[in-house]
């Protein structure tokens, strides 16, 4: 098909589907074949914007990027098995955008992952990407920018994914409720951007504001006062109203939680009720009972709560910082027992944060995440084992991250592209190593900080499974190692284990084969390590990176690729820059 047949029906699909609503959502029955009665499938149209929207997330003014004229974006819902078509315009006026499908697996879709330079060329202002993925599997996703740093900049929104129409949760619940966690600057990401590559280094420091779904209340007095509406900022029908969840009394909810922070670690915990955690990023898990959960940048999570407390109260949800000296004040939302008004508020203080440096509590979170019986099990052998050192380091004096000594930057031309086309000279073209010197004290600041920079490619052979040891150690400051949350594109993984120090191959004997959770983020504490294990069975170009946005611009991620060869039908509007781009010009596409 011509790329002008195809871009002209395109165009007359939506032609149909244009009316004045902002987003249009059709569902399309694909198949009413009596046998397929169960696993209906639909496609979801949605045409969104892309747009600069002025906007007052925590009740100061600032810039976000919105869709639709909105921040955050719009939730997608839709049902596993569906299709999900998303026709993007860029109405940035003067830089690139791509929308990253957080957690879909895009099997079949590499260049729809949504990833700048890796599985797309940047949608240029004024123009339109369609994005066209099935999603697969039920649970809680989210969508964002994955260009720059423009998801600090408000380009997010949840994706959630039901079971398929005649399938059942594995768990009961009468209700259901949305958390999209996130952190808030005052700086522009452009200024952030610019003091991350500047030397003298300019860190972004801590968030002026935590979000939930949106709304946060900057300088508002405390945020008790603020939802009473006694604070000094004007919250009432404003954009920064704090989020009210209202509840039946003895009922059982769902509550989806995730977290799209920039930087911020998150813990959250809901007065006087406990939760019990059932899934994570889309997996289901071996259900557990806690009073207050962490959430990383990247994490989803489900967790059911009963209303079984005191009818005639509201309760508070709090949300504070984990990991980092926190200066950020909590987010603070309302559980709200109809009838009772909202304003009528809870008795007690909200929940206290854990303190910000209690590993201790945060390990023993994170090892209660097992999977649940029945989750698929992971080989019991592995063909690679790649060993990840993360190191802060220097070049020309300013400050980098770097994986065995190679600090990530990415090629004009994006690798799915370059790599299937096998175009020469696209990218750095040396085998990455996979290990790191023996002799390297994780304990201690780097003793040479100089690094590299590279864009080289873990190439996987295709359908191996491969084992990733994720090895922390100390920034360059003394005394200092810092959580990472790490973010696998294309897959989930197991998280076979996590230990503390170095790797040694000891520890391979305590690896959890026998029910580890399936994930596609994961945290390596400080000082830590984590293994993780995963089957490169999705042909595709893939980052792997640390989810702190200001971590992956000073070059905090690898790229893994595997069976690039069998890629078929990428859009010519994903190749259309660099060397791609040349061969479109030249018709060699
Ligand atoms: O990448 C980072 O840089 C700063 C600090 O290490 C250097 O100023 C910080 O806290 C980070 O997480």
């Amino acid at each position: 098909m011509s790329m002008m047949t195809m871009m002209t029906m395109m165009r007359n699909d939506l032609v149909v589907f244009i009316c004045s609503a902002m987003v249009l959502l059709f569902v399309v029955a694909a198949s009413s074949n009596s046998t397929m009665a169960k696993t209906r499938r639909s496609a979801l149209f949605f045409k969104w914007e892309v747009s600069y929207v002025f906007w007052s997330p925590d009740c100061m003014e600032g810039l976000v990027i919105g869709i639709n004229g909105r921040f955050p974006g719009p939730t997608i819902r839709a049902k596993a098995g569906d299709t999900i078509v998303v026709e993007l315009k860029n109405t940035l006026p003067t830089e690139g955008v791509v929308i990253h499908w957080h957690g879909i697996r895009q099997i079949g879709t590499p260049w729809a992952d949504g990833t700048a330079s890796i599985s797309q060329c940047a949608i240029n202002p004024d123009e339109t990407f369609v994005y066209r993925f099935q999603v697969d599997k039920a649970g809680t996703y989210f969508y964002h920018g994955h260009y720059g740093m423009q998801r600090a900049a408000g380009l997010y929104g949840s994706l959630i994914v039901d079971v398929a129409e005649g399938e059942e949760e594995p768990f009961h619940y009468e209700g259901e409720l949305n958390l999209l966690l996130s952190d808030w600057y005052h700086q522009n990401v452009y200024a952030q951007m610019a003091g991350l590559s500047s030397n003298p280094f300019r860190w972004i420091g801590e968030p002026q504001t935590l979000l939930i779904n949106g709304r946060g209340q900057y300088n508002c007095s405390t945020a008790e006062q603020t939802i009473r509406g006694s604070g000094t900022c004007e919250i009432t029908g404003s954009q920064c109203e704090p989020v009210v969840l209202q509840v039946q009394p003895n009922k059982t909810y769902r509550i989806r939680i995730a977290s799209t922070t920039s930087l911020s670690s998150l813990n959250l915990a809901i007065g006087n009720h406990k939760m019990t955690v059932v899934e994570a990023d889309g997996n289901y898990v071996k259900p557990f009972v806690v009073n207050d959960m962490d959430i990383y940048s990247g994490d989803s999570y489900s967790v059911l709560i009963t209303t079984n407390q005191n009818p005639s109260l509201n309760y508070w949800i709090s949300v504070g910082v984990r990991g980092r000296l926190p200066k950020t004040q909590r987010a603070l939302a309302l559980l709200n027992y109809l009838p009772n008004s909202a304003t009528n508020l809870p008795k007690t203080a909200p929940p206290a944060t854990p303190a910000w440096n209690d590993y201790t509590h945060s390990k023993s979170f994170t090892y209660k995440i097992v999977a649940k019986e029945g989750t698929l099990k992971p080989p019991v052998n592995s063909k690679r084992q790649i060993a990840l050192l993360n190191t802060q380091n220097k070049i020309n004096g300013c400050i980098k991250w770097s994986i065995n000594n190679i600090s990530l930057v990415l090629p004009p031309t994006p690798y799915l592209g370059s790599m299937r086309y096998g175009l020469k000279g696209a990218f750095d073209m040396t085998k990455p190593p996979e290990k790191f010197a023996r002799d390297y004290d994780v304990m201690r600041p780097p003793l040479n900080p100089n690094t590299t920079q590279g864009s080289s490619v873990y190439k996987l052979e295709l359908n191996s499974t491969v084992d990733v040891i994720l090895q922390n150690a100390n920034a360059l400051a003394d005394n200092v190692s810092e959580i990472h949350p790490w973010h696998l594109h294309g897959h989930d993984f197991w998280v076979l284990g996590y230990g503390e120090g170095r790797f040694g191959k000891r520890d391979m004997a305590k690896f959890n084969l026998k029910n580890p959770p399936l994930r596609n983020t994961v945290v390596v504490f400080p000082y830590g390590w984590t293994a993780i294990r995963f089957v490169a069975n999705n042909p595709g170009v893939w980052a792997f990176h640390c989810h702190i946005e200001p971590h992956l611009h000073m070059g905090m991620g690898v790229v893994f690729a595997e069976g690039v060869e069998f890629v078929k039908q990428i859009p010519k509007e994903a190749l259309a820059c660099g060397m791609t781009g040349q061969m479109l010009m030249n018709n060699h596409l």
